[in-house]
Order: C-alpha cells, then sequence, then structure tokens
C-alpha cells in the first residue's frame, strides 16, 4: 500500500485502486491535495470538536475517510455509488472489522442517519441544499466541502446579496465560518468551480421558533417572495406556508417588520415572525 510521510494512504493510488472512472454527472471530484486532505481533520481538532463517532457522506474512493480514521474513533461512511462502496469494503477492511468504520452503501438524502458527533465531508455539490438542510437541524458541529458560491450563500449576513433562506436557516441553527477556499486544482477531475470547506459550530439561540419545522416552512414560504415587503410576503405565501389567516399576522406584527423585505431580517426577526404565524395564523381546527 502506497503511504503519504504522514503515514497515510496516498490519494492518487487510492484514486487508482477504486479503478473507477469518476462519473462527474455523479459529482464525483476526488481530493488528492495532500495538504488539503490533512488540514480538514485540523479544522475540527483545532475548534474542539468531539470526533468519537463522525460522518462523512460521499466517501468516493476514500482518501477524507482515510484521514478521518486517523483523528476520529469511529467513522460512518455514506457512499451511493456501488463501485465506490465495494471499494471501501475492500480498501478498508481491517478497519471494518475493527469497527472503527462503517460503510452504507445508499443515497444520503433518504438513509436514516446515525449518532454522531460531527459530519466532515467533502460533498457531492449537486446535492449541498438538501444535504445542508438535512444536517443543520442535528445540531452537530459540520465540516463542509461546498462550491464556494454556496458556501458564501451560507455564511452571508442579512442586507447582502447573498443573504436568502439558506443563510437563515444556518444562522438559526449554528455559528458558520469559512475556514478555506480550495481551488479547483486539488481535486481530480477538476471542477469548473472553486470550492470552500465551511465549520458550523451549533449555537442555542437566544429566542424560541414554535417548531423546526413550522419554523423552516415559514421560511421556504416568505423566500419565494424575498423583492417583497414582508406583509406582502406573508399574504402571498399563504398558500405554501399553511396559513389560514395571513391578514391576522400582518396586523398583529410589528410594523417595521412588515414593511422590511425578506433579505434584511436576522433569524431572530424570522422567528418572531414564525412564532406569531404560529399563534393567530393557523387555520382553524
Ligand atoms: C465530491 S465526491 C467526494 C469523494 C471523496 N469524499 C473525496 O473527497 O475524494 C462526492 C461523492 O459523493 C457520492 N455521492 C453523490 N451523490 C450522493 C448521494 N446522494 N448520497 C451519497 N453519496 C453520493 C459520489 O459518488 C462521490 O463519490
Amino acid at each position: 500500500m502506497t503511504t503519504t510521510e504522514t503515514g497515510t494512504r496516498d490519494p492518487d493510488a487510492l484514486v487508482r485502486r477504486a479503478g473507477k472512472r469518476a462519473d462527474t454527472r455523479q459529482d464525483q471530484h476526488f481530493l488528492v491535495d495532500d495538504r488539503v486532505l490533512d488540514r480538514i481533520p485540523e479544522y475540527a481538532t483545532d475548534a474542539g470538536v468531539d470526533l468519537s463517532h463522525v460522518l462523512e457522506i460521499g466517501a468516493g474512493p476514500g482518501a477524507l475517510t482515510d484521514r478521518l480514521l486517523a483523528a476520529a474513533e469511529k467513522v460512518t461512511a455514506v457512499e451511493r455509488d456501488p463501485k465506490f462502496a465495494a471499494h471501501l469494503r475492500e480498501e478498508f477492511a481491517e478497519e471494518i472489522s475493527a469497527d472503527r468504520l462503517t460503510v452504507v452503501e445508499d443515497d444520503a438524502l433518504d438513509v436514516d442517519l446515525p449518532e454522531f458527533t460531527a459530519s466532515i465531508s467533502n460533498l457531492p455539490y449537486g446535492a449541498s441544499s438538501e444535504i445542508a438542510f438535512r444536517l443543520l437541524p442535528e445540531q452537530r458541529p459540520l465540516l463542509l466541502m461546498f462550491q464556494q458560491e454556496f458556501a458564501e450563500r451560507m455564511a452571508a449576513e442579512p442586507a447582502t446579496d447573498d443573504y436568502g433562506r439558506l443563510s437563515v436557516t444556518a444562522g438559526h441553527y449554528a455559528d458558520v465560518e469559512i475556514v478555506e477556499t480550495v481551488p479547483p486544482e486539488a481535486f481530480d477531475p477538476q471542477p469548473r468551480v472553486t470550492s470552500a470547506l465551511v465549520r458550523t459550530t451549533p449555537r442555542t439561540p437566544d429566542y424560541t421558533v414554535p417548531s423546526d419545522e413550522f419554523f423552516m416552512d415559514f421560511l421556504k414560504a416568505v423566500f419565494t417572495q424575498r423583492r417583497k415587503t414582508m406583509r406582502n410576503a406573508v399574504r402571498n405565501t399563504a398558500h405554501i406556508s399553511g396559513l389560514g389567516d395571513p391578514d391576522a399576522v400582518v396586523e398583529a406584527a410589528d410594523e417595521d417588520l412588515m414593511s422590511a423585505r425578506a433579505g434584511k431580517l436576522t433569524p431572530a426577526d424570522f422567528a418572531t415572525l414564525a412564532t406569531l404565524a404560529y399563534e393567530v395564523g393557523q387555520p382553524e381546527a
């Protein structure tokens, strides 16, 4: 087995041993830059993240899996492509028998997630949104590679061009920071875009929401009308948010919040409005 100076497997050799041409339609761009691979678990350990059970989504040939196994007690690697799942089972047979690695051959969007202490993944970019919206409510530290533009939207502050539903959701559940941008040359095959590694640290907000599900549905609805005032957005999207009496919400809400556009409001503002919507805007039973 070819290993690097630090004793981990050589990523190019892993890609070769996986023996399968990357299918870019399945977002198969593999990390092969040792320096980037070495830094990824360090971003987690530097932040004191509990690595007793790391969830990796989209393990591919396993270069990141290998670095995670060097830093974590246990890793669960989810991989949808049967050929890569078979390769992982063969390549990491020892770690699997020692119960340090579990390979789950399934779609990360459907599979039941294990109890994990952190997720560290170089994600399939086509599924970034679904995966982020799935992982954030789990309230675990995340270290995830995304396309840079997506990462910037996730970390965006209110009243900026990038701020949207993703930023509100991320900011509600976590403190979000971009820890590194990664050029296409770090991958094989190279993607057309620059990538960025995002670290999220779960936060306990100093406000409450009626329920996570209601809050998420409310955000989804009003952000379909992000250029409208909240007054109009709440009224026009009642069919999406399921509100029976949007006018009651508009009347009861603070005038300043109703006159603002969605892109200016903080997660706390949205929580205030969602709570009001839950209390006075729901359809009569
Ligand atoms: C960008 S590659 C990353 C591979 C590896 N982690 C690395 O860093 O080299 C994304 C991987 O996710 C897998 N994948 C794509 N969609 C998936 C899904 N919905 N569920 C699980 N795995 C998926 C692909 O087959 C591919 O191996």
